[in-house]
C-alpha cells in the first residue's frame, strides 16, 4: 500500500485526504533528523512545511520515496539537486498561503509604524506611556518592494489601497505588469534612496542573499523601516542591528531568520526591533489551503502520475496522465531499445511526435525516452531525473513536433546521434493503447517490444531464418514471435525475435557465428 509521512505540523485535512484516497498516512511532527532518517525508508511520499530538512542524507535513506510535497512556498529546506538526482519529485503549493503572508507583511508594517508590540508591553505593564509612543502615518509614504512576485504583488495592491506609493525592484517584473499593478519599477539603489518602508518578497538565492547588506543598508533613507517575511539570509543581521542602533533604520520587523528556530539573536532587545517566529503562513485559512492542496497533488502523483507544481519536473495533469500513459510506455520502450543496441555511444537524442501524439504534452514523452535510454546503463534513472542526468552527461536533447499526419495516426520517433552517425526508431499505438515498433534503423518492422528479445542484423540470404530457428531450437529456446524487415532483397536485414525465457551469453556467441550475421544483441523490455 502506498504510504505517506507527514513530518511537520499540518492541518488534519491533509491526512484525511490521503486516507480518503486510499493512501496510508502517518503524522509524526517534531521528529529529530535521526529519528526521521530511521523511518523514512518505509514511505513513498513525504509531506512537509519548513521545519523538516530534506537533506541529501535523508534522501539517501529514503529508498522508496517518490515525492516530497511542501505545504507552502519555500523549498529551501529541500535539497532539490539531491532529490532530482534520486528521481524524487519535489512539489510545493505556490499560492495557498500568499495572501496570508502578504497580510502579515502589512501587519508588521503597521506594527512598526505605531510601535504596537512595545506599546502593548508597556501598557500591560501598567505604565500608560502615552507620550513615549509617537508613530508615523503610512498614507503618502513610499513602500519599496524587493521582489514583486505572488506575495509582493498582493502587498502592492494592499499598500496602494492604503494610499501609499509603491516602488518595486524585481529584475523579472515586466514594465507592463508594473503598470497593471500601479507600481514604479525601479533599480535597487533608487528603491533604497526613496523608500520609507522596505519589504522583502524574494526567494533566497545566490543573487538575493544579503540583498540588504551593510553597504545597501547604508544607502537607505534615514529612518527607514524594514520588514522581512520572506527568508532569513536576505538581510545582514549584524549590520541591521548596527543600523537600528545608529538610527539609520528606525524599525525592523523580521518573521524569518538566517538560522531557525531563532531562539537567540543579537537583534533581540534592540530598540525598534520586533519579530515573529516564522508566522507568515500561519492562518487557519492558509493552512487549510496548503494542506488540501499538497495532499491532493501528492495523491494525484502517487496514484495517477499527475504532476502539479513540481519544482524539478514538467507538469502533467491528472486528466492528461492516463492519456499519456501508453505513450510514455511506448517512449520508454523506444529509449530502451536504442539504449540496449547502441550502449553508451549516444551523443544526441531528438524525440519527434507526429499525428495524435503531437497534440499531447511532449515533455513527459521525452522524459520517458530518456529514462528508457539511460536506464540501460543506470539503475536509478526515472522520469524525474532523466532530463537532469542527460544534461549532466552532455546529451543534446531536442523535441520536434510535426503537425502533419504521416502513415500512422500517431507516431513517436527517436533519432539518436552516435559517433558513427544518426539512427532512428519509431513506434505507434495500436488501438490507441498498445505500443508497437514500426521502424528500426530505417527498416520497416512491426513488433511488440516485450519480454526477452534478440536483435539480429544479417545479410539477407536464403536459408538464414532456418539456420537461426535451428540454432535456437537446439539450445531449447522457444521462439514466441518473429519480426523481420529488410532494406532491399539480399541487402541488410534485421530480425527481432521474441523468445520465452532468457538468452544465455553462449547463445549470443553461437548466433553471432551464423553465416551472414553482422550483429546480435539480446534485449529485455
Ligand atoms: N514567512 C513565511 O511564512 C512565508 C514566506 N514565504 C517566502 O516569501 C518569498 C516570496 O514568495 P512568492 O512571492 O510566493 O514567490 P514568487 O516566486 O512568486 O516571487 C518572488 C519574486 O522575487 C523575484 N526575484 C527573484 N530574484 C530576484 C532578485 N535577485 N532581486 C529582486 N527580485 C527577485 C522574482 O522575480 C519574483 O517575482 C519566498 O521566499 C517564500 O519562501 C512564502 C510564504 C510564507
Ligand atoms: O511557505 C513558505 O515559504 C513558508 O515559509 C511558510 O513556512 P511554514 O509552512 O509556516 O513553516
Amino acid at each position: 500500500m502506498t504510504k505517506v509521512l507527514i513530518s511537520d505540523k499540518m492541518d488534519p485535512k491533509a491526512a484525511a485526504i490521503f486516507r480518503e484516497r486510499g493512501i496510508e498516512v502517518d503524522e509524526k511532527p517534531g521528529l529529530t533528523p535521526d529519528e526521521l532518517k530511521a523511518i523514512i525508508g518505509d514511505y513513498d511520499g513525504l509531506a512537509i512545511r519548513s521545519a523538516t530538512k530534506a537533506t541529501k542524507g535523508l534522501l539517501e535513506a529514503a529508498t522508496n520515496l517518490k515525492v516530497v510535497g511542501r505545504a507552502g512556498i519555500g523549498v529551501d529546506n529541500v535539497d532539490i539537486p539531491a532529490a532530482t538526482a534520486r528521481g524524487v519529485v519535489v512539489m510545493n503549493t505556490p499560492f495557498g498561503n500568499s495572501i496570508t503572508t502578504a497580510e502579515h507583511a502589512i501587519a508588521l508594517m503597521f506594527a512598526l509604524a505605531r510601535q504596537l508590540p512595545e506599546a502593548d508591553a508597556s501598557t500591560q505593564a501598567g505604565k500608560w506611556e502615552k507620550n513615549r509612543f509617537m508613530g508615523v502615518e503610512v498614507t503618502g509614504k513610499t513602500l519599496g518592494l524587493i521582489g514583486c512576485g505572488n506575495i509582493g504583488s498582493i502587498v502592492a495592491t494592499r499598500a496602494l489601497g492604503l494610499k501609499m506609493k509603491v516602488a518595486a525592484f524585481d529584475p523579472f517584473l515586466t514594465p507592463e505588469r508594473a503598470v497593471e499593478l500601479g507600481v514604479d519599477k525601479v533599480e535597487l539603489d533608487e528603491l533604497l534612496r526613496r523608500a520609507d518602508f522596505i519589504t522583502l518578497h524574494t526567494p533566497l538565492t545566490d543573487q538575493t542573499r544579503n540583498v540588504l547588506s551593510r553597504e545597501n543598508l547604508g544607502k537607505t533613507k534615514k529612518g527607514v523601516r524594514i520588514i522581512n517575511c520572506a527568508r532569513g539570509g536576505l538581510i545582514d543581521e549584524a549590520a541591521l542591528k548596527d543600523a537600528l542602533e545608529s538610527g539609520q533604520v528606525a524599525g525592523a520587523a523580521l518573521d524569518v531568520f538566517e538560522s531557525e528556530p531563532a531562539t537567540a539573536s543579537p537583534l533581540f532587545g534592540t530598540p525598534g526591533f520586533i519579530s515573529t517566529p516564522h508566522l507568515g503562513a500561519s492562518t487557519s485559512e492558509a493552512q487549510v489551503n496548503v494542506a488540501i492542496q499538497v495532499a491532493e497533488q501528492m495523491s494525484d502523483f502517487l496514484l495517477l502520475g499527475g504532476v502539479t507544481n513540481a519544482i524539478n519536473m514538467p507538469s502533467l495533469t491528472a486528466e492528461e496522465a492516463p492519456r499519456l500513459k501508453p505513450y510514455m510506455s511506448l517512449a520508454e520502450k523506444l529509449g530502451k531499445l536504442v539504449g540496449q543496441i547502441l550502449g553508451e555511444d549516444v551523443r544526441s537524442v531528438s524525440v519527434e511526435v507526429e499525428g495524435a501524439a503531437a497534440q499531447l504534452n511532449q515533455k513527459p514523452i521525452t522524459g520517458a525516452v530518456l529514462a528508457g535510454l539511460m536506464g540501460t546503463y543506470s539503475q536509478t534513472v526515472n522520469m524525474v531525473n532523466a532530463p537532469y542526468l542527460a544534461k549532466e552527461r552532455g546529451l543534446d536533447v531536442r523535441e520536434v513536433r510535426h503537425d502533419r499526419e504521416g502513415d500512422y495516426h500517431t507516431l513517436v520517433a527517436v533519432e539518436v546521434g552516435t559517433s558513427k552517425g544518426t539512427v532512428r526508431v519509431a513506434g505507434t499505438l495500436f488501438g490507441n493503447k498498445a505500443p508497437r515498433l514500426v521502424e528500426l534503423f530505417g527498416v520497416e518492422v512491426e513488433a511488440e517490444l516485450q519480454g526477452t528479445m534478440i536483435y539480429i542484423v544479417n545479410t539477407d540470404t536464403p536459408g538464414f531464418i532456418g539456420r537461426l530457428g535451428t540454432a535456437l531450437g537446439e539450445a531449447g529456446i522457444n521462439i514466441a514471435t518473429f519480426n523481420l524487415g529488410r532494406r532491399e532483397a539480399l541487402g541488410e536485414a534485421v530480425a527481432l525475435v521474441a523468445v520465452d525465457g532468457d538468452v544465455p551469453v553462449e547463445m549470443v556467441a553461437t548466433l553471432a557465428k551464423l553465416e551472414g550475421v553482422r550483429d546480435v544483441v539480446p534485449l529485455r523490455f
